[in-house]
């Protein structure tokens, strides 16, 4: 089937290149015509394992294009994949104006050529949207008949995302129109998983509810491992405990610096707006995002515990996107632990195996280093921010020698604190003493 996919940045890239590996023909459009440029070329321009392959495979076989017209892909295309950003606006709410731009340009142009062609096309939703906006447009859309409306989340995590893509958890089908979801369940027909035939509210609210409930797990286990604490408990053993319960399931459960990207502080937020637009408070979410806020504050607490002060001492920042895998610096743990620890007066060197040039734009003044060694080299302390492999995969023996004294505060509760200690090195983690 010949699908268009509008906004191609993490979520629509990923969307238009695997449709393409399930056999569908996929025009990718973006606003940005540097980015349009760089796809045609096959450079993906996000880092995604395996992604950039496929595209450049998927572009070889005809099978995807880019374009920055909206002409060339709606009017030949059965399905549209609306999949632009819906940032924070400062209250929190969702910015849905680049949503409602794409909106009036595909009214607008089916609208011209009606008559002409009469084929139905579904309009579908990708991007994150409050509870409403679904139906909102399908009023909108009320005079143009042959234009439907779908809701169809999407779940993948940045890092994995192709693969999430290919193999999702489930594929949520949020739509009132009997013919919209039959083009929806064609498009999906080659993945296997279970499908939620729902309305475009329940799907809408599945995808909050989702990011909201994943990010309820972290900050329950935050607050749980600043208790662990102070009592001598340690988090990861209680995680692992508790996990094994399949009512509270293994996943989620990691205790560290607190949850970043782009979705769960954002979703998190919109989801709030939203009940407080409707009048419903939701006293346990604004906790979630407290507490969430503070980890790094209660972090730089604890690290202060074992180094009374910090001014004028050295400490080695490993890791800084906001999670392995991925060059995305999304509201990531580090840009909360830079400034506390600056405040401080600490001295900081850093190591990221992708984010260390833009996290230079920002603090030009921190020591970068071309790996966790180096950024250890003379330190009072290493942090471990972001587990990448490269930084939790440390030889502790070289890591004791290198260091000025021996301390390693592990945010991501990652590195192997037997080995550490045993190394001579004196180990605090996160809830994980
Ligand atoms: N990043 C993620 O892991 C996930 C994101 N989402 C949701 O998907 C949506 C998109 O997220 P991302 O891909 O991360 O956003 P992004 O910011 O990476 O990409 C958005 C793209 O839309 C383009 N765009 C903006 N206005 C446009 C217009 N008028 N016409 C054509 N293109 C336009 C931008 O140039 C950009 O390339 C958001 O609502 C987000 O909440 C959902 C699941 C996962
Ligand atoms: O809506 C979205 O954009 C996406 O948001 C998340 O995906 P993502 O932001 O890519 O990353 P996650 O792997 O979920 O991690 C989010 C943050 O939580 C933190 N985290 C995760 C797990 C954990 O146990 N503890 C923890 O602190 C990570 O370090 C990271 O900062 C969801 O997992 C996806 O299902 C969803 O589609």
């Amino acid at each position: 089937m010949k699908i268009s996919v509008i906004g191609t940045g993490y979520v629509g890239l990923t969307t238009a290149v695997s449709f393409a590996l399930m056999g569908h023909d996929v025009i990718g459009i973006d606003i940005d015509q540097t980015k349009v440029a760089r796809l045609q070329k096959g450079e993906a321009g996000i880092y995604e394992p395996n992604l950039e392959k496929e595209l450049q495979n998927m572009l070889a076989l005809g099978k995807v294009s880019f374009s920055s017209s909206l002409e060339a892909g709606i009017l030949s295309s059965r399905a549209i994949f609306v999949c632009v950003g819906t940032p924070p606006l400062p209250d929190g709410s969702a910015d849905l104006s680049a949503l409602n731009q794409v909106l009036s340009s595909i009214k607008e142009r089916v609208k011209a050529t009606a008559g002409a062609s009469n084929v139905t096309r579904v309009v579908v939703i990708k991007s994150t949207v409050p509870v409403g906006t679904n139906d909102h447009i399908a009023r909108q859309f009320a005079d143009v008949p042959e234009l439907l409306v779908a809701s169809n989340p999407e779940f993948l995590r940045e890092g994995s995302a192709l693969h999430d893509s290919l193999h999702p958890s489930r594929i949520v089908l949020g739509t009132e129109e009997p013919q919209a979801l039959a083009i929806l369940e064609e498009l999906y027909a080659s993945l296997v998983c279970e499908r939620v035939r729902t309305t475009r509210a329940n799907a809408e609210m599945i995808k909050y509810g989702s990011n909201a409930f994943l990010a309820t797990k972290i900050s329950f286990m935050n607050e749980l491992a600043r208790l662990s604490a102070e009592l001598g408990a340690d988090i990861t053993e209680v995680a692992r405990g508790m996990g094994l319960d399949s009512r509270i399931g293994p996943y989620f459960l990691g205790a560290g610096l607190g949850y970043g990207g782009s979705c769960f502080p954002k979703d998190t937020s919109a989801l709030s707006e939203l009940g407080a637009q409707h009048g419903v408070d939701m006293p346990l979410l604004k906790q979630v995002q407290q507490v969430n806020e503070l980890q790094p504050v209660w972090f730089v607490e604890q690290l202060k515990k074992l180094l009374p002060t910090l001014a004028g001492l050295k400490i080695a920042l490993l890791g800084l996107s906001f999670k392995p895998q991925t060059d995305d610096m999304r509201e990531a743990a580090s840009l909360r632990l830079i400034p506390l620890l600056l405040r401080e007066g600490a001295v900081l060197s850093a190591y990221d195996p992708l984010c260390n040039e833009k996290v230079r734009k920002l603090y030009p003044d921190l020591d970068f280093a071309d790996n966790p060694y180096q950024a250890l080299a003379g330190a009072d302390a290493g942090v471990l921010v972001t587990e990448w492999e490269q930084c939790v995969k440390l030889d502790f023996t070289r890591v004791k020698s290198t260091l000025r004294q021996p301390f390693l505060f592990d945010g991501r509760n990652a590195w192997d604190k037997r080995a550490a200690i045993d190394a001579g090195l004196t180990y605090m983690g996160v809830g994980r003493s």
